[in-house]
């Protein structure tokens, strides 16, 4: 029974036409798309596949022919014996037959491995393309433009459909056409109106199927994504508290037989609609077979068609079914239908590599400043800008506090300081030179950054910590890989952690590892930080620190303030935190607010101006002294 509270499923016109047939165009746009690359990518081995698959159809045809000789002989061979002319031939056809089937099932069996082997092939090359057009792009375009990030969206979706079946659609498809033209070609040999007739019949019902199936392919229909994305909800670990904690276990339940009713009464409805037509046309086929059948053992009987001739034509009669074949068909699709999303992302992606050129390393910078000069940045698809007008500069060696509320622009500023994001107008300059103009890879290993929403790698220890210094990794001695992590680790306050794990650095970090382990937040934030700090110790000489208490425990929290000196030392750092107990410790604190720097001095200077940090500070001090009844303002705000 239909739940009454659920909103009307709508299905995007599937029963339409007129969708119909621009879809259809659109898996054949797709179709042609995906084997020009194929093609271009593995010529020998497509090659290759179509041979084979070309002589495996082709094949039966052969077989048919040599069973029309054997027809044709044995009456003369049963009269005249083994050892007659006819009787020789016999067995001289019998051995080829044999050769034959042999041959057939070499055939199937290398085409087979030359499919799979380029399937794989072609699976790894494309997914290669997908990641490195992602990862090409050096900013964070691809998932903040909203054009780019639905065309990133639509790119990446090849990953789930594995391209590679187009190489098994393929394989499969051609090796049935190939079927059913040779066995077109031998029935016009023996029989030509039998072809003339058969063959276009075939061919056109294999048109409507195939469109019939593009109708009813519930593929795309939303009610299927709906129930998939319900049924996902329902199996993984992400979600299975709040799931159980708001006892959503029966709705959820629910909705999904009702999506899934949806779509079967979908699927139903275009199938009724479209089968009509194939019907007929599947009826008629069959009634042209048997009037052929009938005139065909009818000129047998009357002398006109040898008996030979009849057997080869009845088998070139099944094989010319294969023309209305649908195998292949939906993994032709699968693989196919992503491939122009990947080539429109691919171009798409082109327009955002960085027009200039870096002409400077960024090693050993800042020595003096990085400077913001009238930063202009918003982001795409949104109305109003975050900065408009930025001025700022941060004095190296030393440390920074970003304050200000919600969405000021806190982070925005980071990741223009990264550059993961690029301003539309002013500049960025770091010692002067303008941060467009320096190599960002360089760049990037000068800056050291943990966002608020850092990774989770679900790899070992080890990774999580060293990726900070990805280079350090692969260093041969790994007794120095290993003590540079634990004292990146120890800098953070995170070795007690490590001391925990059950197999030391190798441990992984994630329960879908046999032996893995999880860490609480607090914990994982430490791990975060020493990533940062192996970061610091290869060389990074910008830290920049997004939230870096939001999950530690007022103990942990205590631990790292005392560590914060040591963690900035000689760094430019850019702390980031909405806990004045953190902001506090900073040598400059600036408050940003509708896309400017409003307040700009140490604690002590911008309490004492009373304004908006004062405000801000006080609030904070409030909650913490009326909630835990602690009577000393300086107390409750943090100051260990
Ligand atoms: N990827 C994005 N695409 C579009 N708008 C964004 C994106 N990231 C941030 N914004 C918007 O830009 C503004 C600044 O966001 P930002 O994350 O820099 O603020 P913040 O000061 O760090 O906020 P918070 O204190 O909540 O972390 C907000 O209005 C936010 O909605």
């Amino acid at each position: 029974m239909r739940n009454a509270i659920l909103p009307p499923i709508v299905s995007p016109g599937i029963s339409d036409d007129s969708v119909g047939q621009s879809d259809t165009a659109h898996r054949r746009s797709a179709r042609r798309a995906a084997l020009g690359v194929l093609v271009r990518a593995f010529p020998g081995w497509t090659g290759l596949m179509a041979a084979l698959a070309v002589l495996g159809g082709a094949l039966p045809s052969v077989f048919a022919l040599l069973v029309g000789r054997l027809v044709d002989l044995l009456p003369a061979a049963v009269r005249g014996g083994f050892s007659s002319a006819d009787g020789r031939r016999i067995i001289t056809t019998l051995v080829l037959v044999g050769g034959l089937l042999l041959a057939q099932e070499v055939v199937r069996m290398v085409r087979e491995l030359v499919s799979n082997e380029l399937y794989r092939r072609f699976d790894e090359y494309l997914l290669s393309r997908v990641m490195a057009t992602t990862l090409g792009v050096p900013r964070l375009d691809l998932f903040e433009d909203p054009v780019l990030a639905a065309a990133t969206d639509r790119a990446v979706r090849i990953a789930r459909f594995g391209p590679g079946e187009l190489v098994s659609g393929l394989s499969t498809k051609w090796s049935g056409q190939a079927q059913g033209l040779a066995a077109a070609a031998v029935a016009a040999y023996v029989w030509p109106v039998a072809a003339v007739v058969l063959a276009p019949l075939w061919i056109v019902l294999g048109h409507h199927l195939r469109a019939d199936s593009y109708r009813a392919n519930p593929f795309w229909v939303e009610p299927l994504r709906r129930a998939g994305y319900l049924k996902r909800l329902a199996m993984m670990p992400e979600w299975a508290k709040e799931l159980r904690i708001f006892g959503l276990a029966e709705w959820l339940v629910h909705r999904f037989g009702a999506e899934w009713q949806q779509v079967m009464e979908e699927l139903w409805r275009t199938r009724r609609v479209g089968y009509r037509v194939s019907g007929t046309l599947f009826g008629l086929a069959l009634l042209a077979n048997a009037v052929v059948v009938v005139l065909a053992a009818r000129s047998a009987l009357d002398g006109g068609l040898a008996a030979g001739s009849l057997a080869v034509l009845v088998q070139s009669m099944l094989g010319m079914s294969q023309l209305a074949s649908q195998q292949g068909d939906v993994w032709i699709d699968n693989g196919a239908i992503p491939v122009p999303d990947v080539l429109a992302h691919e171009r798409l992606a082109a327009t955002r590599v960085p027009a200039t050129v870096p002409t400077r390393t960024a090693r050993g910078l800042p020595t003096r400043e990085i400077s913001f000069e009238a930063v202009h940045f918003g982001y795409p698809g949104r109305e109003r800008p975050v900065f408009t007008d930025l001025d700022l500069t941060i004095e190296a060696g030393r440390s920074l506090a970003v304050v200000g509320l919600n969405g000021a622009g806190k982070t925005t500023l980071t990741k223009l300081l990264t550059g993961l994001s690029v301003p539309q107008a002013g500049r960025i300059r770091v010692d002067g030179a303008d941060l467009a103009e320096l190599d960002p890879v360089s760049w990037r290993r000068s800056v050291a950054a943990i966002f608020q929403d850092f990774v989770h790698y679900p790899l070992p220890a080890r990774d999580n910590i060293g990726f900070g210094a990805v280079e350090t990794l692969t260093d041969p001695d790994v007794t120095a890989v290993d003590a540079r992590i634990r004292a990146a680790a120890r800098r953070a306050g995170a070795e007690q952690i490590l001391d925990g794990l059950p197999a030391g650095l190798d441990s992984y970090l994630s329960r879908r590892h046999t032996g893995g382990v999880d860490l609480s937040g607090g914990q994982w934030q430490r791990i975060a930080l020493a990533r940062a700090m192996a970061a610091v110790s290869a060389g990074a000489r910008v830290l920049v620190l997004d939230e870096p208490t939001a999950h530690l425990d007022v103990r942990a929290e205590a631990d790292l303030y005392d560590r914060f000196l040591d963690l900035t030392s000689g760094l430019t750092a850019i702390v980031i935190s909405h806990r004045f107990s953190t902001v506090r410790r900073a040598d400059r604190i600036v408050v940003l607010d509708g896309g400017r720097i409003v307040e700009d001095g140490n604690h002590d200077e911008l309490l004492a101006a009373d304004g908006r940090y004062a405000a801000l500070f006080r609030t904070q001090a409030l909650r913490y002294t009326d909630g835990a009844q602690h009577t000393n303002e300086k107390t409750a705000a943090g100051d260990a």
